[in-house]
């Protein structure tokens, strides 16, 4: 009921404000570890949502680089996301199958679907997801996450045929990959041009598929407790993870994406029990929290 009430009261931010949101933070740098594929002429099909701007933030990939190797370790930089990691899945799980028609109470419910985990880091979410029956790309742009990708999947036959690239999400749409379902989850934050991402997430999503996005609320609890806590007073995080400033309130990610063709259909917060160190989904936005969102069928359906 509560993240219906959300979801009204978002809908008529948009209505209200669907001019505040600037799309002109292009900030693109270049990484040279990982080359993106040359910029071709968007294709007749592709002109809306194609975009030619880089969403690589050098200086954020950097911070990433530096930690790769402890994407596996459970009590290691990552263990917040390995820890919420049964929490998002739930959430996806919930989705994805209602979306597509799926029993979400099969083991391999996912099977026939391709998805693409742009930003997958180490594979934490990917795995999963194979493991569900899903045709998984993961890319991420930073070479040494997907050379940990590829070692750790290969350990495993349901994990060993995942695609891992290093590559970018536009660089995707310049090949015009297409996938059932475009996952980015605790990206956007990180990325150079939030807008131009997420055209490029709509642009690799099929017409009727779906868009799932996490990240963090750009709000005063996020500052206290995602940067303050996380990161001085718990050490869960390396200093200087997030800029604050780089988070996107819900509001704001709903109506970039809403400008992308994708409509957010659900929201849900994610909330941590400091005294069962679980985290759960919630009504509360207020600090993590994870949309999902759908592409119409065909290019003259209006948005919803
Ligand atoms: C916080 S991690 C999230 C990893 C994974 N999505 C998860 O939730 O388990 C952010 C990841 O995004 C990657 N990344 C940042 N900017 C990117 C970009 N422009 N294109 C692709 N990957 C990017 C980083 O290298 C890092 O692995
Ligand atoms: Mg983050």
């Amino acid at each position: 009921m509560a993240s219906k009430l959300v979801m009204n009261r978002l809908r008529s931010l948009y209505r209200d404000n669907n001019s505040i949101f600037s799309t002109s933070q292009n900030q693109a740098i270049k990484w040279r570890s990982c080359q993106p594929s040359p910029i071709n002429p968007p294709s007749p099909n592709n002109t809306s949502t194609t975009t030619s701007s880089s969403s690589v933030n050098e200086f954020e990939l950097a911070k990433f680089s530096a930690i790769a190797d402890t994407w596996w370790d459970a009590e290691g930089p990552f263990k917040p996301l390995h820890l919420m990691n049964p929490t998002r899945l739930a959430f996806i799980r919930s989705t994805l199958c209602r979306h597509f028609r799926k029993d979400p109470n099969c083991t391999r419910p996912f099977e026939g679907l391709k998805f693409v985990d742009v930003g997958c880091g180490g594979g934490i979410l990917s795995e999963p997801l194979a493991r569900m029956g899903a045709t998984v790309t993961g890319v991420d742009a930073v070479d040494k996450n997907i050379k940990i990708s590829r070692l750790h999947a290969d350990l495993d036959p349901q994990t060993s045929s995942i695609e891992y690239r290093c590559t970018t999400a536009e660089s995707l749409v310049e090949e015009q990959r297409q996938f059932d379902a475009v996952l980015a989850l605790e990206v956007i934050e990180h990325v150079a041009d939030p807008a131009g991402f997420c055209k490029s997430l709509s642009a690799l999503t099929i017409p009727g598929g779906a868009t799932v996005i996490s990240t963090i609320n750009r709000s005063m609890r996020a500052y206290a407790t995602a940067i303050v806590a996380a990161e001085y007073l718990l050490h869960w995080l390396p200093k200087g993870t997030h800029q604050w400033s780089s988070f996107l309130t819900p509001e704001e990610l709903v109506l970039i994406l809403r400008r992308a063709s994708i409509t957010v259909q659900e929201m849900a917060g994610f909330v941590y029990n400091p005294l069962t160190g679980r985290w759960s989904l919630s009504d509360d936005i207020s600090v993590n929290f994870i949309a999902f969102g759908t592409k119409p069928a065909n290019r003259d359906e209006p948005l919803d």
